[in-house]
């Protein structure tokens, strides 16, 4: 069984250097992850391909050391080449998260195979059109956002006359409703959020700055993974 098959979105950590305070990117994903984030993504503007790979290995590393290895998925956004290079290195690196204008879905499926995880995020002004017509037979997720203006990505939701286009938990019931593949939430996604996110439908949700930016990681983890957990039991 491949991590496409046991995918799990639920609690979606995105992280890099330039986001964790100083604090080594593999022991703030490490935390997450012990207390039940499902999913990592590595993710740097700043980093050359070899920082990223090294970064990945170690994220991987500590992946393997929690024994989540067949759990959690690990990916790396955009570095299409750094997945590859790092596969080739021998690292399990489940996949690659992409966006409108990064390499296509169909070069990284192509490269990577049938059983790594391809993830894609639309225009947020065009999303739903985008959902409902777009050909989706080779991504896993839709990335969605910004539920919130974000300085962690300030281009996230970026209309052409320069306003930002948040996401409404009504718009996030729509797409839910119309895309044929699961949808992960983020953009300023904090745990107040969590409860009425969860109740749209969708399938959950991603972070950089609520673990990242916190004093404590993992209580700071803890308390969205609880949240998710009992919005979705109620
Ligand atoms: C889970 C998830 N969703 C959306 C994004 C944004 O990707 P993209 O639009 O390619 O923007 P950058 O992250 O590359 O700035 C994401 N990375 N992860
Ligand atoms: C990578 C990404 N894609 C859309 S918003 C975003 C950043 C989210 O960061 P934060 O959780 O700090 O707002
Ligand atoms: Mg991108």
């Amino acid at each position: 069984m491949s991590m496409r098959d046991v995918l799990d979105i639920s609690a979606y950590l995105v992280l890099g250097p330039e986001n964790t305070l100083g604090r080594p990117v593999a022991d703030v994903a490490g935390q997450a992850i012990s207390v039940g984030f499902t999913c990592v993504q590595v993710r740097s503007k700043e980093c050359s391909a070899r920082e990223l790979i090294a970064c990945t290995a170690a994220v991987a590393d500590e992946i393997a050391r929690l024994g989540a290895t067949d759990r959690v998925a690990l990916l790396v956004d955009d570095r299409l080449d750094v997945v590859y290079a790092a596969r080739q290195q021998g690292m399990k690196v489940d996949g690659v998260h992409v966006g409108q204008t990064d390499i296509p879905v169909e070069a990284c499926r192509s490269l990577l195979g049938p059983d790594a995880i391809v993830g894609l995020s639309a225009r947020a002004d065009e999303m739903l059109e985008y959902v409902k017509t777009a050909d989706m037979s080779l991504v896993d997720y839709l990335g969605v956002g910004p539920l919130h203006e974000t300085p962690t990505k300030r281009d996230c939701g970026l209309a052409s006359d320069g306003t930002i286009i948040t996401k409404s938990l009504d718009d996030l019931r729509d797409l839910h409703i119309a895309s044929p593949v699961p949808i992960v939430v983020g953009g300023g996604v904090k745990v107040a959020d969590i409860p009425l996110v969860a109740q749209t439908g969708v399938d959950g949700f991603f972070v950089v700055s609520a673990v990242c930016g916190a004093e404590n990681p993992q209580a700071a983890a803890a308390e969205l993974v609880k949240a998710w957990q009992s919005a979705k039991n109620n």
